[in-house]
């Protein structure tokens, strides 16, 4: 059996009535003709109560008494004035609206050549959640990529990303910078001492250390087993020494702890200073074979890579 046109008009009524999706029509001079109770449930009113306001009153109510509409800026007016230049624009629009409540909505409107407009809203709170939990945990994926799951700082990929544009920042504006390549000293020891777990625990103590004795701006990261680097920025020759000698005095003046004992773990140094165009790749080659010969020259000590002829 199928309905006339007319009891089709009216079923659809019927449902308009109590679906929970909202609907509103318009006048061409922005005035509510009617709405449904879903609709004017939004606004947290009564449909009667709305009818015959503009779209500015019913906004203005909203603002005024925190129901409905997240506006999310400090006047309604402002707001007004932005969302009025957006408006009638096109004859049909999809937005999505959050509200006081933290519902989500995603409103069209639609508009006929006579100006009336049909908005229709359908609650998409469950989708926004969602959506939400998945950034999130795109965050957390991308920020365990970037970082060294035991001592939480940089990891090598991090590291060498972000040396790469501050070393290409410094070469622009012509200042000096360093790296500096770490070794702690005769770590596989530790482990054979005290076990591997308390040779974690050092690696996560020395990289607090190291951390603290940076400026904010430096790039620090641990770039393999008991290897750390660290980019001092815009920073010349007498500074990196000065940097170098600090941390390796903290480490070895002052043991850390590792579960029941204390160590003393020492470290050694490379440092590269930047000359002219050089890239991340000869720096890093030069600060290692400067740790080099920090290892050669007896450990818990800095070198600095020089060329042959300097
Ligand atoms: N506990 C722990 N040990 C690590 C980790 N990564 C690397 N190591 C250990 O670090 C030690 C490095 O040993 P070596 O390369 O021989 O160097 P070293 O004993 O520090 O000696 P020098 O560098 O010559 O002073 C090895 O025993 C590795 O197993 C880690 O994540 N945790």
């Amino acid at each position: 059996m199928s309905l006339s046109q007319h009891k089709f008009q009216q079923k659809l009524l019927e449902f308009i009535e109590v679906c929970n999706d909202g609907y509103a029509i318009l006048s061409a001079d922005d005035k509510m003709l009617g709405c449904n109770q879903a609709f004017a449930g939004i606004f947290y009113q009564d449909q009667r109560k709305i009818q015959g306001l503009s779209f500015e009153q019913l906004m203005r109510l909203s603002f005024s008494e925190g129901k409905g509409i997240r506006f999310e800026i400090e006047t309604i007016d402002e707001w007004l004035a932005q969302v009025q230049q957006k408006r009638r624009q096109n004859p049909f629009q999809l937005f999505e609206v959050n509200l006081t409540d933290d519902r989500w909505f995603l409103m069209s409107e639609q508009i006929l050549p006579t100006g009336e407009m049909l908005i229709q809203a359908k609650e998409i709170t469950k989708q926004k959640v969602l959506e939400h939990q998945l950034h999130s945990k795109v965050l957390t994926l991308s920020e365990l990529a970037l970082t060294d799951e035991l001592t939480k700082v940089a990891n090598r990929r991090c590291f060498v990303d972000s040396v790469e544009a501050e070393l290409a920042r410094c070469q622009r504006v012509d200042k000096p910078a360093a790296l500096l390549l770490l070794d702690l000293d005769f770590f596989k020891s530790v482990n054979d001492s005290y076990g591997h777990q308390a040779g974690d625990e050092v690696l996560k103590a020395t990289a607090n250390r190291i951390k603290k004795a940076l400026r904010e701006y430096d790039i620090f990261g641990r770039i393999g087993g008991e290897e750390f680097a660290v980019f001092l920025t815009e920073t010349d020759l007498a500074t990196a020494l000065h940097v170098a000698e600090r941390i390796r005095g903290m480490l070895a003046d002052f043991p850390v702890k590792a579960g029941r004992v204390e160590l003393c773990v020492t470290t050694s140094i490379g440092i590269a200073l930047t000359q002219g165009e050089s890239n991340f790749e000869e720096l890093y080659l030069q600060a290692d074979s400067a740790l080099y010969m920090a290892k050669r020259n007896g450990r818990n000590r800095a070198e600095l890579f020089r060329l042959l002829d300097e």
